[in-house]
């Protein structure tokens, strides 16, 4: 690889050098892959702002343009469509909803496949490329599915995507399928499909995009870099965010110290990770000081995040311990209501997103949050992700317990019957 010299891996349990020519998968000890290369001592942020309006490819990437803290990779094995630029919005109704009055959502379904998965799938399939990857491979509950299926295609390499058969979003199912992905229905959950992949790609020579691959992580801390620039390098006091697999809780750490160390920002902000109750394994590790941790079965409404074992765990446990974080969880009910609320304020978000929302509620109830704070809280996915949560949630059989639904009315077509259902806005 023309220009990967400055780059390596190591185990992060044992220090064991691995090979970063290939999948990285885990090392044989257990530990998981981390990439070591040469990060900037010290940066002009001023180089940020002119690469902002650059007509180039990697300037306009909203990944790339970070590029000096993601691994050298030639040039011209990037695969990027680009990704990032996303927005950050604030929205009275949530400010007064949360008790937060200095909220900002940072909208991550803004990405080219609807979800955040584009910042590191452009990285992992830039280095899939680059090393010759015959094919490449992801177990998903539907976003990195997606992701995988789209870049692979524009990369040109054959995909395999693993899902718990029945369990993710038709809109998601309907983005693998019309990428191309070769589809792989696995009867079990998701961790068993995250299993099974992770044992294919070692036996059957398979490239592995899962966030298991630092090449993934690397791409998301653009999240986080990215949201600092937007403020002018002036950190909020928290970044809220909901976790699975764990993939952006470890990426988001790794980057708040590598621009403290580079001296972008002087502080570091705190993360908050929020959990659906039914899928909590990070959240009751972080609750007995991180002591023990037991995978556990996972159930929420949240597909995204229907995760019992997330792989990442051992790097999230570190960004919450460098950055002074919190765990927390939220209902169903909650992740629901807030994203009724994100989507009746015209931003909309898949339900993961919402959790990072409720989330915000919740720590500013129990006083963890202070009104006063600066909040950054990341919306993962777009509404259209899930659109058969939406029905079930303005339509179906609890609906009338709900608050925020809008059912919609049919009526014969005359102005007498429209009026009889417009009597109170017309
Ligand atoms: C929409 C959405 N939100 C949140 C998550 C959780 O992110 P992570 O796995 O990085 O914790 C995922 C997938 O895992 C997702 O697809
Ligand atoms: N929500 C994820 C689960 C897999 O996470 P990854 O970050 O390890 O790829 C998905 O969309 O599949």
């Amino acid at each position: 690889m023309a220009s990967s010299g400055s780059m390596h891996l190591v185990c992060d349990a044992c220090g064991r050098v691995l090979p970063a020519d290939r999948s990285p998968g885990r090392c044989s000890c257990g530990g998981l892959p981390e990439l070591v290369f040469a990060l900037p001592e010290s940066i002009d942020p001023a180089v940020y702002d002119r690469r902002r309006g650059g007509l180039d490819p990697l300037d306009r990437s909203g990944v790339w343009r970070y590029r000096e803290f993601l691994p050298p990779l030639p040039p011209d094995q990037i695969v990027t469509r680009p990704e990032g630029n996303t927005n950050l919005y604030s929205a009275a109704a949530l400010s007064t909803w949360t008790g937060c009055p200095h909220l900002l959502l940072k909208h991550e379904g803004e990405n080219p496949t609807g979800s955040f998965k584009d910042r590191g799938m452009t990285v992992a399939t830039s280095h899939a490329r680059a090393v010759g990857a015959r094919v490449v491979a992801c177990a998903s509950t539907g976003n990195t599915s997606a992701s995988v299926a789209a870049y692979a295609a524009m990369a040109g390499l054959p995909a395999v995507v693993f899902l718990p058969e029945g369990k993710i979003s038709a809109a998601k199912l309907g983005q693998a399928i019309a990428y191309g992905a070769r589809i792989v229905q696995v009867r079990g959950d998701f961790d068993s499909a995250m299993r099974l992949v992770q044992e294919a790609s070692q036996e059957l020579g398979l490239y592995l995009l899962n966030s298991i691959n630092p090449f993934r992580l690397a791409g998301q801390k653009t999240i986080v870099i990215e949201l600092l620039h937007q403020l002018c390098w002036e950190p909020p006091d928290w970044i809220v965010l909901p976790g699975g697999n764990l993939g952006n809780t470890a990426a988001f750490g790794t980057a708040i110290v590598e621009l403290e160390a580079a001296g972008l920002i002087r502080r570091r902000p705190r993360l908050a990770v929020i959990q659906a109750e039914g899928a909590s394994p990070f959240y009751r590790a972080y609750r007995n000081g991180f002591a023990s941790f037991s995978p556990e079965p996972a159930e929420t409404v949240a597909s995204a995040i229907r995760i019992g074992n997330p792989v990442s765990y051992d790097r999230a446990r570190r960004s919450i311990l460098e950055t002074d974080g919190v765990v927390e969880i939220v209902t169903d009910d909650e992740i629901l209501e807030a994203k009724a609320r994100v989507d009746r304020s015209g931003i909309g978000c898949e339900p993961a997103s919402a959790a990072s929302v409720a989330g915000v509620r919740k720590l500013v109830r129990s006083g963890v949050i202070m009104p006063g704070q600066r909040v950054v809280a990341l919306l993962t996915g777009h509404l259209l992700k899930d659109p058969d949560t939406v029905m079930a949630y303005h339509l179906g059989p609890e609906a009338e317990h709900r608050p925020m639904t809008n059912r919609p009315v049919t009526i014969e077509p005359t102005v007498a019957a429209l009026r009889g259902v417009l009597s109170d806005v017309a």
